[in-house]
């Protein structure tokens, strides 16, 4: 039985996480955690996910340390807010507990500190900016397309629900790193963030990012490769969060055989690598 425990217990995704771990048979649900100063603090997590009383209450992530000793999780899946996962991540670590993280947003710096986290304790770990399948073989379409198309302009547009955050989503920015990559760009220097004003003519380095934000959109990814005379558009739509969800299920799966001290994705976990 892999014991999970699940911060951001109540959000849009870690409700849902919660609801699909509670119906497979060899996970069991330790702990849902809130955010600090949460007024959910030990009420039935079912309460929330629709479950009806399924016996975890909601904890404090104030008290995560504690948390982590009483229930002894064998993973902590974390969909909460860049600055907050951090935190929570620091804390994992040192207990030893293995992660998989969805949350996105994290800036260089956090990135950094994550790592040194998860390489210094030695615990196995899956962070990834979209879980869906799809999306990462679109990562992996646009990795194999871009120097092949090298010389046509690139632009990434994505769209999200009116609630979402960080922008650009982590997908476009992982589309903007694997595309960069492919052909040889530094993403920090060839990203043009939406555009304004009298900019000027597009150069042919420039990889254009757009985020666009309304009503309930779960989540779409475009890129647009456009040469003369045509254009090509690899898109990705998500229809539900069951697609993140999926993937966050295999993930879970997954972490006894990652690499214990290494940051793996997923495409790790779906070998497609
Ligand atoms: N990787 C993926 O496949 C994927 C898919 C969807 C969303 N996301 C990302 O997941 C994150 C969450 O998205 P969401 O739509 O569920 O957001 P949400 O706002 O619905 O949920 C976040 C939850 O985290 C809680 N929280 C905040 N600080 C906390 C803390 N310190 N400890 C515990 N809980 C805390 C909030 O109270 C809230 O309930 C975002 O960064 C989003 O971009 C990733
Ligand atoms: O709903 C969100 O927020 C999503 N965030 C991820 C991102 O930033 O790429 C994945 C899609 C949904």
């Amino acid at each position: 039985m892999i014991k999970v425990a699940v911060t951001g217990a109540c959000g849009r995704m870690g409700s849902g996480i919660i609801r699909r771990v509670l119906e497979e048979d060899d996970m069991q649900l330790v702990a849902a955690i809130e955010a600090p100063g949460t007024p959910l603090k030990g009420r039935d997590i079912g309460e929330f996910t629709a479950t009806g009383e399924v016996g975890v209450k909601v904890s404090d992530a104030s008290d995560l340390a504690e948390t982590l000793r009483e229930t002894e999780p064998d993973v902590l899946v974390d969909f909460t807010v860049a600055p907050a996962a951090v935190e929570t991540i620091k804390t994992a670590t040192e207990a030893g507990v293995n992660l998989v993280v969805g949350t996105t947003g994290f800036s260089d710096e956090q990135m950094q500190t994550i790592r040194e986290s998860i390489e210094r304790t030695g615990v196995r770990a899956v962070i990834s900016p979209n879980m869906a399948v799809g999306v990462n073989v679109f990562f992996k379409v646009l990795s194999d397309l871009a120097p092949v198309l090298s010389d046509y302009d690139v632009e990434i547009i994505e769209a999200h629900h009116r609630h979402k955050k960080d922008a650009p989503s982590g997908t476009a920015v992982r589309a903007l790193e694997v595309i960069a990559e492919a052909t040889s760009r530094k993403p920090d220097e060839v990203a043009v963030h939406g555009r304004s004003g009298l900019t000027g003519e597009r150069t042919r380095d420039e990889i254009g990012v757009h985020a666009v934000r309304g009503g309930d959109i779960v989540g779409d990814h475009i890129v647009l490769f456009a040469g003369d005379g045509e254009r090509l558009e690899i898109v990705h739509r998500a229809h539900s969060r069951d697609a993140f969800i999926g993937g966050v299920i295999r993930a879970v799966r997954f972490i006894e055989h990652a690499e214990p001290g290494k940051i793996m994705d997923m495409g790790d976990v779906l070998g497609i690598k």
